[in-house]
């Protein structure tokens, strides 16, 4: 089976180079794994790669790679007596584990789980928590960007849940991969640490559309429009630490904030579409603003209509988190859907887990969410249920491990 899944992904490159794409997912890698001997390509969804270490981009994969359907996100806490060492010891472990499997390699010891599949954009992203550095002697490298989110009024935030000394985002294109990493680096752990937290994501599969487009999330809402652009003039000063920095260690790092944000769909279901287009600002089958124009369309935020009232509600989600409401603050959403089945009540337990990546949270999430949590139509369809944040230092040098200028600088 491993040589087979080795002459398999021998054929990505030409595959890939060419834009070959072989029939579905699915039909590509039953044929390969009934005939052994007659090895396919695969198709372009599994045969992409990200690297591990981009030959111009200092950050981590997982940040600005588009978003892939299937996403897992995990903490660990370091385990009782693991010092310093023992943590620089299992960085090592999973960069090289999350390089091999990125590039569609199988670590040691394999469980067999992606076998056949390519690396389907595979990214796997390792963040610090504000506990991981009294817990290292490394307080004192510790940034004041990790200082602990505010409360917000409508928080309703699981401890348990929440935070962490170890944090790990992996996504992929394909469920098998996707959950082959999270059980690779969750048995790297072991003895050096132990899972605190993990929680499942998904988005729409590539392909599933006629074109590539912005992603809806479980409202049906056109999420994401007005992320900040890799092509914005401040794209990198807004969502990457720069060399001013007090801690070197996180120049060309990001800062992540996590929430796991359930929506409460019954309530929000039964809102007509106008309604519902109202608490946003913007519309829900194509996600223009409610001003007019297409989707990127810049909204008109002083346009009044004949009632001589603001055409985009005065608390509509979109206005009050824009930067014109913010002194300019922006941040990177990068989210994943999330569906964890029914509550007691038979509501489903399901929503969004917010993802987001800025230089510094204070002045990008936490300026933002104390908006929002004053006056945004959209809270009241929402439940914050875990918090996290998180230093995500940038990528590892060749040969190196992620992290390695913090715990051995
Ligand atoms: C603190 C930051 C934010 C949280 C938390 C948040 C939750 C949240 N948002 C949606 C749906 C949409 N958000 C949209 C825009 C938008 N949201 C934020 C920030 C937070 N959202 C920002 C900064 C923006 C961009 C504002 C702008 O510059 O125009 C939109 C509109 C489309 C878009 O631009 O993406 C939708 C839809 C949900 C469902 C949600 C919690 C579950
Ligand atoms: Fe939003």
């Amino acid at each position: 089976m491993e040589l087979s899944r080795r002459r398999l992904l021998g054929t990505v490159g030409a595959a890939g180079a060419a834009g070959l794409v072989v029939g579905g997912a699915g039909g590509a890698i039953g044929a390969s794994a009934s005939q052994e001997d007659t090895p396919k390509a695969l198709t372009t969804l599994g045969s992409t790669e990200v690297p591990f270490r981009a030959a111009r981009a200092r950050h981590q994969a997982g940040i600005t790679t588009p978003l892939q359907a299937n996403g897992h996100l995990a903490a660990f806490d370091l385990a009782p007596g693991a010092d310093r060492k023992a943590a620089a010891a299992l960085l090592r472990r999973w960069s090289r584990t999350a390089e091999e499997l990125m590039a569609g390699r199988a670590p040691d010891a394999d469980t067999g789980i992606a076998l056949d599949a390519g690396p389907s954009s595979l990214t796997v992203t390792f963040g610090f928590g504000h506990s991981f550095f009294g817990r290292t002697g490394l307080a004192k490298r510790r940034p004041v960007q990790l200082d602990p989110l505010p409360d917000f009024s409508a928080d309703a935030l699981d401890p348990g849940r929440s935070n962490g000394d170890l944090w790990i985002q992996i996504g992929a294109d394909d469920a098998l991969v996707a959950f082959h990493a999270l059980r690779a680096l969750q048995k790297d752990a072991a003895g050096s640490a132990r899972l605190r937290w993990q929680m499942n994501g998904f988005n729409r599969t590539p392909g599933a559309t006629t074109h590539p487009m912005t992603a809806r999330n479980l409202m049906g809402q056109v999420d994401g429009t007005n992320n900040p652009k890799p092509s914005d003039e401040d794209f990198d000063q807004r969502i990457f630490v720069g060399r001013d920095t007090e801690q070197q260690w996180m120049r060309g790092g990001s800062y992540a904030v996590v929430r796991r944000i359930r929506m409460l769909l019954d309530d929000w279901e039964k809102r007509s579409r106008h309604e519902q287009e109202r608490v946003i600002g913007r519309r829900k089958d194509n996600g223009a603003p409610l001003t007019g124009g297409s989707e990127t369309t810049p909204m008109r935020l002083d346009a009044n209509g004949p009632d001589g009232l603001p055409v985009i509600p005065a608390n509509a989600h979109a206005r009050i988190a824009a930067p014109e409401s913010n002194q300019g603050a922006a941040m990177l959403r990068r989210p994943f859907s999330f569906h964890d089945g029914y509550r007691e009540d038979g509501a489903p337990d399901a929503g969004l887990l917010f993802v987001c990546w800025q230089a510094d949270p204070l002045r990008a999430f936490t300026q933002i969410q104390r908006k929002l949590d004053r006056g945004d139509a959209l809270s009241p369809f929402l439940r914050h249920e875990a918090s996290g944040l998180f230093a995500v230092p940038p990528a590892a040098e060749p040969g190196d491990y992620v992290g390695r200028p913090l715990l051995e600088g």
